[in-house]
C-alpha cells in the first residue's frame, strides 16, 4: 500500500506537465468590461500607458498655496492671503496668482504655481468661504489667515509616484483578483491577454446515479460528486466538463474517447485531463477500472481513509483508430462523496491550483481535541470537524458517506499514520475549509 505523500506526489508528477500548455500560445484576450477575466492569470506583463496619478493632485480639502510666502507665519502673527480660484476635481489646472492662496479639494489639480497644501483645517476661518450650493469660487475679497509655515511637497501626490507611464504595472503569471483590476482600470487598460484555463473532463459513474431533479427509482440516489467536484475543480481556475457515465465500460470509454477529440467547429476544446469518480473498488461492477486500466490507468490502494482506492495514470488513446494515440492523465477518486472531496483536497487541489497560479495549500493550524478520538494506527485518516467555543477542534465520525456533516465542518482533522487513540487536548493538524 502506497503512502498519502507518496501518492500525492505521482498525482503532481502527473498533472505538472500540464504547465507547458499554460503559455502565451494558448492564451485568449479578454475585454476587461466583461468581468470574464476575474480569477485568470495575465500572459504577458502589462505595462502602464499613464502615469498614475496623472497629474499633480491635492491629498486634502485645503487651500493650495506658494510655501515661501508663509515662512513667516506664526500662531501670534498669521500671514493673510487673498483667496484665488478655486481648483475641484475634474477641474483643469488654475494659475496660482502671487499672494494668494487657492481653495483645493481632494484629488484637484495643484493650482499651477503652488508647491504645498494646508488642511482646511489648519487655516483661519477653517471652512471654505462662500463655496458650495453652485458657488465654485470664493466671493473677491475674501481673505484666509495661515499660522504655520508648510514643507514645499506638503500633500500633494505627485504624478507617476504610484507608477510611471511605460512601468510594469502587472507581471505575467499575475492573477486577476479586485486589487488588480482596479489597477488595470485606474491606467485605462480595456482588454488583457490571460492563460487560458485547463479543461478537464469530470466523469461520474455509478448506475445507481440520477441527476438532482429527477425521480428516484428504489436503489436509486442523487448524483452528488459532479456538483460537487465540479465546483472543486473550478475553484481552481479549471473549466469543467461534465459527464454521467452510465454503468458500463464501453460508455467510461466512449465519454474519454469523446472528450480528447478536437471538435471541427472549434467550439468545445478538448480536455487536458480526465477526473472520474467511482467504479474503482473491489466489487464486481468496476467500470472505470474495467474500462481505463486496459489503457494503462494504474489503480492502487492507499494508506488513507477516507480514499483509499485510487487511480492514475495515463490513457493512451485511438479516438479515430489507426491514428496516433492521443495521451491523456487520469485521476480516479472513489465514488463514496466523502471520499471524493477528501481525495481532491489531498491529491489533486495542490497540484491544479499551482498551475493555475493560485496558493497551493490550505491555511494550516496545530489545534486541541475537544475530545478522545482513535484512528486506525496504518492509515493517514482525515476527518472532518468544527471548532468548540474555546477553538477546540470537535472531531466528525469517520464514515465517508457523511456528506452533510462535511457540509457543516469548518476544518479537515489529520490524523497520521501511527496515531491509534488519541486524549482529549492533545494537538493535532488541522486544515482550514471554512472560505
Ligand atoms: N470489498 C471491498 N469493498 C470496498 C472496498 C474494499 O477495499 N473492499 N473499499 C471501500 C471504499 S474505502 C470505498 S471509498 C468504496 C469505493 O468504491 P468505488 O469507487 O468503486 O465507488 P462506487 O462503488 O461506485 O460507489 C461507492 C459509494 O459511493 C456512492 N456514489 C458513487 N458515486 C456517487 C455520486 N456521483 N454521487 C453520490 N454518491 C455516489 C455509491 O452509491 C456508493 O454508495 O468502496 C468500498 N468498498
Ligand atoms: O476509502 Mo473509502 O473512501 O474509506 O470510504
Amino acid at each position: 500500500m502506497r503512502s498519502y505523500v507518496e501518492h500525492q506526489r505521482a498525482v503532481h508528477a502527473l498533472l505538472d506537465p500540464l504547465a507547458s500548455r499554460l503559455g502565451a500560445a494558448g492564451s485568449e484576450r479578454l475585454e476587461l468590461s466583461a468581468g470574464s477575466a476575474h480569477g485568470r492569470v495575465l500572459a504577458e506583463d502589462v505595462r502602464s500607458p499613464i502615469d498614475l496619478p496623472g497629474f499633480d493632485n491635492s491629498q486634502m480639502d485645503g487651500y493650495a498655496v506658494r510655501s515661501a510666502e508663509l515662512t513667516s507665519a506664526r500662531p501670534g502673527a498669521p500671514v493673510r492671503l487673498d483667496v484665488g480660484r478655486t481648483s475641484a476635481a475634474g477641474d483643469a489646472p488654475v494659475a496660482l496668482e502671487p499672494g494668494t492662496a487657492s481653495p483645493v479639494m481632494t484629488g484637484a489639480a495643484i493650482p499651477q504655481g503652488a508647491d504645498a497644501v494646508v488642511p482646511i483645517e489648519a487655516v483661519d476661518p477653517p471652512a471654505f468661504l462662500g463655496l458650495g450650493s453652485g458657488r465654485h469660487d470664493s466671493p473677491a475679497g475674501s481673505i484666509v489667515g495661515f499660522t504655520s509655515a508648510v514643507e514645499p511637497g506638503t500633500f500633494i501626490r505627485r504624478a507617476g509616484s504610484d507608477i510611471g507611464a511605460g512601468s510594469l504595472l502587472l507581471p505575467a503569471g499575475t492573477r486577476l483578483g479586485p486589487a488588480q483590476l482596479g489597477s488595470l482600470a485606474a491606467a485605462g487598460v480595456t482588454d488583457v491577454l490571460v492563460r487560458r484555463p485547463l479543461r478537464v473532463l469530470l466523469l461520474s459513474t455509478g448506475h445507481e446515479l440520477r441527476p438532482p431533479g429527477q425521480p428516484l427509482r428504489p436503489g436509486q440516489i442523487h448524483d452528488a460528486n459532479t456538483a460537487m467536484i465540479g465546483a472543486a475543480l473550478r475553484e481552481c481556475g479549471v473549466e469543467v466538463a461534465e459527464a454521467l457515465a452510465p454503468d458500463d465500460a464501453a460508455s467510461v470509454r466512449a465519454a474519454v474517447e469523446a472528450s480528447v477529440r478536437v471538435a471541427p467547429s472549434g467550439a468545445a476544446r478538448p480536455a487536458d485531463f480526465v477526473v472520474t469518480t467511482g467504479g474503482v473498488s473491489a466489487g464486481a461492477f468496476e467500470v472505470v477500472r474495467e474500462a481505463l486500466a486496459p489503457l494503462g490507468v494504474e489503480f492502487v490502494k492507499v494508506a488513507i481513509q477516507p480514499g483509499g482506492p485510487q487511480g492514475l495514470g495515463i490513457a493512451a488513446i485511438d479516438p479515430d483508430g489507426g491514428g496516433a494515440p492521443i495521451e491523456i492523465p487520469v485521476v480516479s477518486f472513489p465514488g463514496n462523496p466523502v471520499s471524493a472531496l477528501v481525495s481532491f483536497e489531498l491529491f489533486l487541489r495542490p497540484v491544479l491550483r499551482e498551475l493555475a497560479g493560485l496558493a497551493p495549500d490550505r491555511a494550516r493550524a496545530r489545534l486541541r481535541l475537544a475530545h478522545d478520538v482513535t484512528s486506525p494506527l496504518d492509515k493517514h485518516q482525515v476527518r472532518r470537524g468544527v471548532l468548540d467555543g474555546d477553538g477546540d477542534v470537535e472531531v466528525g465520525a469517520p464514515s465517508s458517506h457523511l456528506l452533510h456533516a462535511y457540509a457543516n465542518a469548518t476544518v479537515l482533522v489529520h490524523l497520521p499514520v501511527g496515531v491509534g487513540d488519541l486524549p482529549a487536548g492533545a494537538h493535532v493538524d488541522v486544515w482550514r475549509i471554512d472560505d
